[in-house]
């Protein structure tokens, strides 16, 4: 086939150049096949002759007197090797000559070089292969010829023997010895990261492992898929066909003739669909009961990216953002996160066919025919998909919601009549056996790894087992809502861990209000990375309500200084003023700085505005219209979700939301405008609102020891001197000095600080910062006082502030009045 390619490519372009004809093939696909097959031949007949050499070598030994071509060119010659003289010849060259057992490293290797150009798989990355092959061949000769007593053996090899005999002469057997035990610790610390930390936590996945039940209970059905099991995970979905329905008894009962068949979904099929699952996933076997004939399709996960490669991108990533700080910042691996479950949806084929049964028998009483039902299992509920008879009206099943809910009987039913854009209703109905979505899960999910938003989170899993990501920065803010024990502190922590998984602390800070005073106090240990604050407040985690509402004003300074610096830039949002910055399109000199998203995420909101009212509900008002452009987004979150919490201004603002389980009708109506979140099962089961459409998902869990895992692993890195500190908001009880600072609020360099100002006569804070060693924030506080004190004037966007003050005697007069007024 490769040759028919270049056939046609030579005869349609007879005048290409000889090197650029080499370049079309080094393009083409097959010819990377074949270029990986050869190598993975190659591997393979050296590692066969290695092999083969091992055993045989003693006995050809006398054949190798001979010169090669001797040996090679007269076929009276005979050698044991199974792959006669070439394999001897190899052997003897590459393991007896030089590396001995080392020179296995060479196909494996070579193998490795042609698995990646040929199938693009390599289960690690190269470099890697290379340096542990280039390290153990040196490393184990010459360890086996030392084993051996500083003998030239088969193992060792030529080389080995002569690094062992040389380093023997130098340092003994006793020290060789030691330097062999050192140079493997030393190679497994440096090359292979190998820890006591790393050991013990490998050990701790292993005992959970192992403490983990392996079996299935064996009354549900569970049979694997012919997909890869590790990679490619299912949700199931069965057809229930009601067109082969038969009817013999009575009229009205249909009989169920149940046939199963998997499927991988279509790719034009609606909804992507995804499990937990990293186990063969179940199928239904075929049970004759009574009824429609249905169809099982398995639908397959969207892939999961190996530890490794996940690591490896964070590692990249963290090396590729050149504005870091904190270069050496590691973004937290996922072996912090726990594997909640076994991960498993289980489908148990007898309670996908009572639902069914129950809901077409349901239908039936209220005269509505089903021509189609389809199941699909997803970790929590399952969705029936029905598409009733012609001529039966949506309206009809819609009014009839609350009866076939009732007589369906269970707690959790929610119907949706029609299911947008897919005509067809959808009924769910919980699982008797909830599978628990992992935060692991969701975060090794490809599409988490690969998402390019500005502040991913991963919400959960939607009913068809996808895994799904939104972006915050886009939303722009989020209500979340439900009553107690129903999942809200979990989804906040899926939402926060989600960020701190992608984002390092240099693009991203949390303000974070939490007047319950226990949800988000982990989040402390990241103060310094994570974290913004208000200046001169000890913590970051704001538990007191007259702190709220300084914080809140001072995010609306922040905003309006973030809006100044976006005009002057002449760019419209965050995304372009920072890519501005990054390609160095703006001058620090003149106020510029890169801008880190901010996220204020308040826990009891219903707290907030029960004791301070307006006075919070205005500035959140404020920045939820203003602050999506600028890089400032809210989520906030309430047990009491009711209209004088979740106000009409409020709920304006916040077009995304999310909804866990409420007690009542009208508390779903106030969160979602629409009923449904009182239909919840609780648990993380949640509707989530992106605006205009309703998508039920399972949260994601993780437990509080894990959000501890990643604030200790954050919190344990090199971090900033202090929390990213926000504007200074002077409350209006405090501001009555008509603008000027009193002396002790002034920071305690404010006179240097002037004194270069006016030595300079130039008013920029990155002088203050340049010459007092100051950070940018307290450099800014102080250029503010100095406005204040009438030394400088005001913000004139790309020009720097004027000095108010000629020359440093003028400056004396106006620091200390007094003393000049006795003087003169
Ligand atoms: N996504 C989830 N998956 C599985 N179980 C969950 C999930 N979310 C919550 N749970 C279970 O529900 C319990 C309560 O959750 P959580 O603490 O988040 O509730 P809450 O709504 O924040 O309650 P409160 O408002 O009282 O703080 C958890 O301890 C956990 O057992």
């Amino acid at each position: 086939m490769a040759k028919t390619k270049k056939q046609t490519k030579k005869t349609s372009k007879p005048k290409t150049p000889l090197f650029e004809g080499w370049k079309e093939a080094a393009k083409d696909r097959s010819v990377h096949v074949v270029v990986g097959l050869a190598l993975i031949f190659i591997a393979a007949f050296m590692t066969i002759a290695f092999i083969s050499f091992l055993f045989s070598w003693d006995a050809d030994q006398s054949q190798f007197q001979q010169s090669f071509w001797e040996l090679m060119g007269n076929p009276e010659y005979e050698v044991s090797n199974i792959l006669s003289k070439l394999g001897a010849a190899l052997g003897q060259v590459f393991v007896f000559k030089w590396f001995g057992i080392a020179a296995f490293a060479i196909p494996i290797f070579l193998g490795a070089i042609g698995l990646k150009v040929s199938f693009k798989f390599s289960p690690y990355p190269l470099l890697k292969i290379f340096r542990v092959t280039v390290f153990l061949s040196l490393w184990l000769s010459a360890f086996t010829a030392f084993l051996a007593g500083v003998e030239h053996t088969v193992l060792s090899g030529g080389v080995g023997y002569y690094v062992a005999t040389f380093l023997r002469s130098w340092m003994g057997m006793l020290g060789l010895g030691l330097l062999f035990v050192f140079t493997l610790i030393a190679w497994l610390v440096l090359v292979m990261k190998v820890t006591p930390d790393s050991l013990a936590a490998g050990a701790k996945a292993i005992l959970q492992k192992l403490s983990r039940p392996k079996t299935e209970p064996i009354a549900e059905t569970t049979v694997p898929t012919p997909t890869p099991a590790v990679e490619d995970e299912v949700a199931p979905e069965v057809d229930f066909d009601q067109n082969e329905e038969t009817e013999e008894e009575t009229v009205e009962e249909p009989q169920l003739k149940s046939e199963l068949e998997i499927k991988t979904p279509q790719p034009e099929a609606e909804v992507e669909v995804e499990a937990s699952n990293t186990e063969p996933e179940p199928k239904p076997e075929p049970t004759s009961s009574e009824g429609p004939e249905m169809d099982v399709e398995a639908a397959v996960e969207e892939e999961s990216l190996s530890e490794k490669e996940v690591n490896k991108k964070v590692k990249e990533f963290g090396e590729y953002d050149p504005k870091l700080d904190l270069s050496r910042f590691k973004l937290p691996p996922l072996d912090l996160l726990v594997e909640h479950g076994d991960g498993n949806i289980t489908i148990d084929q007898e309670e996908l066919e009572a639902n069914k049964n129950n809901i077409v028998n349901t239908l039936q009483n209220y005269k509505i025919g089903i021509e189609k039902i389809k199941a699909t299992i997803g970790p929590t509920v399952t969705l029936y998909e029905i598409i009733p008879e012609a001529g039966v009206r949506i309206s009809k099943i819609k009014n009839l919601e609350d009866d076939i809910a009732l007589s369906l009987a269970a707690l959790g039913i929610r119907i949706i009549a029609p299911i947008p854009g897919r005509g067809t209703i959808g009924i769910e109905v919980p699982n008797k056996n909830a599978s628990v979505v992992s935060m692991r899960a969701v975060l090794t999910s490809e599409k988490f790894q690969n998402t390019k938003f500005d502040l991913p989170v991963a919400l959960g899993k939607t009913i068809s087992n996808e895994t799904l990501v939104a972006d915050l920065a886009k939303m722009p803010h989020l209500l979340m809502a439900g009553a107690t024990g129903q999942g809200k502190s979990v989804g906040l922590n899926a939402i926060l861990a989600s960020i701190l998984y992608k984002k390092h602390p240099a693009q991203v800070k949390f303000v974070l209000v939490d007047p319950k005073k226990v949800e988000l106090t982990l989040y402390n240990k990241i103060e310094r990375h994570y974290l913004a604050k208000l200046p001169d407040t000890e913590d970051a985690i704001i538990t007191d309500t007259s702190k709220v509402i300084n914080t809140l004003n001072s995010l609306c300074i922040e905003m309006d200084n973030r809006y100044e610096l976006l005009k002057s830039a002449m760019v419209r949002n965050i995304k372009e003023y920072n890519a501005k910055f990054i390609n160095r399109k703006l001058n620090p000199e003149e106020g510029h700085r890169y801008l880190p998203y901010i996220v204020l995420v308040i826990d009891e909101f219903a707290d907030l505005i029960m004791t301070a009212g307006k006075e919070v509900e205005t500035p959140i008002a404020r920045l939820a219209q203003l602050a999506r452009a600028i890089g400032i987004h809210l989520i906030i979150a309430t047990q009491r979700p009711s209209v004088n919490v979740i106000t009409g201004i409020i709920k304006a603002n916040f077009p995304a939301r999310i909804a866990f389980r409420v007690t009542s009708k009208i508390d779903s109506r106030t969160i979602l405008d629409a009923g449904g979140a009182d239909q919840l099962i609780g648990k993380g089961d949640m509707l989530f609102s992106p605006g205009n459409e309703l998508i039920r998902l399972q949260c994601a869990f993780l437990d509080t020891p894990e959000v501890d895992e990643i604030t200790e692993y954050i919190g344990n890195q090199q971090a900033y001197p202090e929390a990213y500190l926000l504007p200074e908001y002077v409350g209006e009880e405090s501001s009555g000095g008509g603008g000027a600072l009193a002396d002790e609020d002034r920071d305690a360099l404010f006179e240097d600080a002037a004194r270069i100002v006016v030595i300079h006569q130039q008013g920029s804070a990155s002088l203050l910062q340049r010459k007092l060693k100051l950070g940018y924030n307290r450099a800014g506080r102080i250029v503010d006082q100095l406005e204040a004190a009438g030394i400088i004037g005001p913000f004139e966007g790309s020009k720097a502030r004027q000095v108010l003050v000629p020359d440093e005697v003028s400056l004396e007069q106006k620091l200390n009045p007094g003393s000049a007024d006795i003087e003169s």
